[in-house]
């Protein structure tokens, strides 16, 4: 099958109970990542904040700018995916009023973003209707939203309580009202992520929000085993490419010190013979 490009239309009517078959989404912040990304066959690619902490090694994601989402979302645009490129506005690009969240959205397609993510629900209705004004489509975010990381004490698990499962389930409500395309659950219990994707009509994308939702997102660097911190209860690693890398770097190492890089291959050699006397 010929794979084809993944168009904002194509995630909006990916339900599952519609027959499609779950959504795939995976990080990438650079131009090898996204070619990988991309050739893995995934639906879309989130250029996320979470930048700020796998590839910057920040201790949350408060510390990315604008110009940095569009520096790293320029780059990830450079591999000229199939995939459907996301990418997340930043802590305090959209909480200063929606001028400045249309201004910054906009900054982030020129960079060759399809669509934007914003973090919370209600709260952020506005600025959510006001980018899909200006025809830039939204992907909303709720549960563990890692910028409210200091009003939650932590990353920690969301919805745990019946209430607010409930205050989660009518903020995904509005947020589908305000004009998504699709939403994002981050670390709540299944039995939540469930109702919601039961209730809503555009597609769910759950990390750590159980197997209930339309699609399933995970951190490029989580799924590979690259960078050493010890992750997410919900992260599945699929490969330790940081054991790999290492392995590849030691040798190259021992061959410098060893005296076996380069060889013969890998030098330029004076073979018209015009180099003569060198002083
Ligand atoms: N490498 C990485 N993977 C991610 O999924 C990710 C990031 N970084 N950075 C941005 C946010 C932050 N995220 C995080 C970070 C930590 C936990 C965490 O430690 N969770 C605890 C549960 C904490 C609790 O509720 O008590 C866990 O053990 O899973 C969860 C999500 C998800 N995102
Ligand atoms: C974890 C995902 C959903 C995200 O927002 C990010 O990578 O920044
Ligand atoms: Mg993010």
């Amino acid at each position: 099958m010929i794979r084809e490009r993944v168009t904002v239309p194509s995630i909006r009517n990916s339900k599952v109970r519609l027959g499609h078959e779950p959504i795939s989404m995976i990080t990438a912040y650079d131009f090898p990542g996204a070619r990988m990304v991309d050739q893995a066959g995934a639906d879309m690619i989130l250029v996320g904040d979470s930048l700020a902490m796998v590839v910057l090694g920040h201790k949350d994601t408060l510390s990315v700018t604008i110009d940095d989402m569009v520096h790293h979302t320029k780059a990830v645009a450079a591999a000229d995916p199939l995939a459907l490129i996301v990418t997340d506005m930043p802590w305090m690009s959209y909480h200063t009023g929606t001028k400045d969240a249309v201004v910054g959205a906009s900054k982030l397609i020129r960079a060759g973003a399809s669509a934007v993510k914003i973090e919370g629900g209600a709260i952020r209705a506005k600025v959510i209707k006001a980018i899909v004004e200006a025809e830039i489509p939204v992907v909303g975010h709720l549960g563990l939203t890692p910028q409210s990381v200091n009003k939650f004490g932590g990353f920690r698990v969301q919805a745990k309580s019946n209430e607010q499962a409930q205050a989660l389930l009518e903020d995904a409500k509005t947020v589908e009202a305000a004009g998504a395309f699709c939403l994002v659950l981050e670390a709540i219990p299944d039995v939540v992520a469930k109702a919601v994707t039961n209730t809503l009509s555009i597609p769910t994308i759950g990390i750590g929000a159980g197997a209930q939702c339309d699609g399933q997102v995970l951190v490029f660097h989580d799924i590979l085993g690259y960078g050493s911190k010890k992750p997410p209860k919900f992260v599945k690693r699929y490969a330790n490419l940081e054991e790999l890398g290492i392995e590849g770097l030691a040798r190259y190492v021992k061959d410098v010190r060893t005296g076996h890089f380069p060889d013969d291959t890998q030098t330029y050699h004076d073979s018209d013979g015009v180099i003569s006397k060198l002083y």
